[in-house]
């Protein structure tokens, strides 16, 4: 069934009557880098006011979840560290959750400071953070693999080095013990006014030179997943997804039996909405921020 588009004011009450738990994507959804996206603040407040619960799901780990609530506050709007759900957490409950990772090893990270923040948080010491140093054939041989990494983690990563990649691949291909785990493999990532290289894109390098496939712990992949469904115990009945992008926000939102709605401020257009090819949306709109009209 092709989604639904939300154009009035009748649809948008009895969508917003049909749900007690929106689960938001940010990037493409809430903002857009540091630009927040027109009465999506005043439409989380009229959402909270109405009594509804309010989960924030994000693939992007650059950031850690209490550094998230500082961005959230920074732009005018209020959200919790409990509401806050991202990769960088995701990957930080499975490593010391599903792996059991060893106390004695380190984690390799290609990211930013919410992996590292995500992971200690967690117990699990990190390296490779600052690994941005110039480097060239005649210092490439210092770089060796280390007894001590038990895992590459990577995330999307402002300032991706040679070096860094370096670093990794010797560890994924000298030491096949050592996991190979990605936050998220976005193609894609919205800023300002256009789109750019996702973490996606940039890791498809490390899997070319390697080739190993790595564990992607974000939206739409299970890990996420399961750790949403048991931190929040959703109703799928009265749950909606809302995202920008049809391959993993809404696509995550029907591997876990909930609606969904996509809306056209991030990745996806109209015309991938409504491709038969595509996953099928319930709904879209244009703006989240169009919601706002219920608070006027
Ligand atoms: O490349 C990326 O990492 C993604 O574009 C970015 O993280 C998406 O974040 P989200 O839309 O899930 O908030
Ligand atoms: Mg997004």
């Amino acid at each position: 069934m092709p989604p639904t588009l939300l154009a009035t004011r009748g649809d948008y009450e009895a969508f917003v009557d049909r749900y007690d738990t929106f689960l938001f994507d940010c990037d493409g959804v809430i903002w857009r880098g540091n630009i927040v996206i027109d009465n999506v603040p005043a439409t989380l407040d009229m959402l909270r006011k109405r009594g509804k619960r309010l989960i924030f799901v994000t693939n992007n780990s650059a950031t850690s979840r209490r550094d998230y609530v500082g961005k959230f506050a920074k732009l005018g709007m209020q959200a919790a560290v409990e509401e806050i759900f991202s990769s960088a957490y995701a990957t930080a409950v499975y490593l010391r959750d599903v792996v059991g990772f060893a106390s004695d090893k380190k984690a390799y990270i290609i990211g930013g400071s919410g992996i590292r923040n995500e992971l200690e948080e967690v117990g699990i010491a990190t390296v490779g953070q600052d690994d941005t140093a110039a480097i060239s054939l005649a210092t490439l041989g210092d770089v060796e693999p280390s007894a001590d990494v038990g895992a590459v983690v990577f995330g999307i990563d402002y300032d991706i080095s040679y070096r860094k990649l370096a670093n990794a691949h010797v560890n994924l291909t000298q030491n096949p013990d050592c996991l190979f785990i990605a936050t998220n493999d976005d193609r894609t990532l919205p800023g300002g006014k256009h789109v750019y290289p996702g973490t996606g894109a940039l890791l498809s390098t490390l899997i070319h030179s390697t080739q190993r496939t790595p564990l992607v712990m974000g939206k739409p992949n299970t890990p996420m997943l399961d750790c949403v469904m048991q931190k929040f115990h959703l109703d799928p009945a009265r749950s909606c997804m809302v995202g920008d992008r049809l391959d993993t926000d809404i696509l995550f939102g029907i591997k876990g039996g909930v609606s969904t709605l996509c809306v056209l401020t991030g990745v996806a257009d109209e015309a991938s909405v409504l491709s038969p090819s595509a996953p099928q949306a319930t709904y879209y709109m244009s703006s989240l921020g169009d919601l706002f009209e219920l608070a006027q």
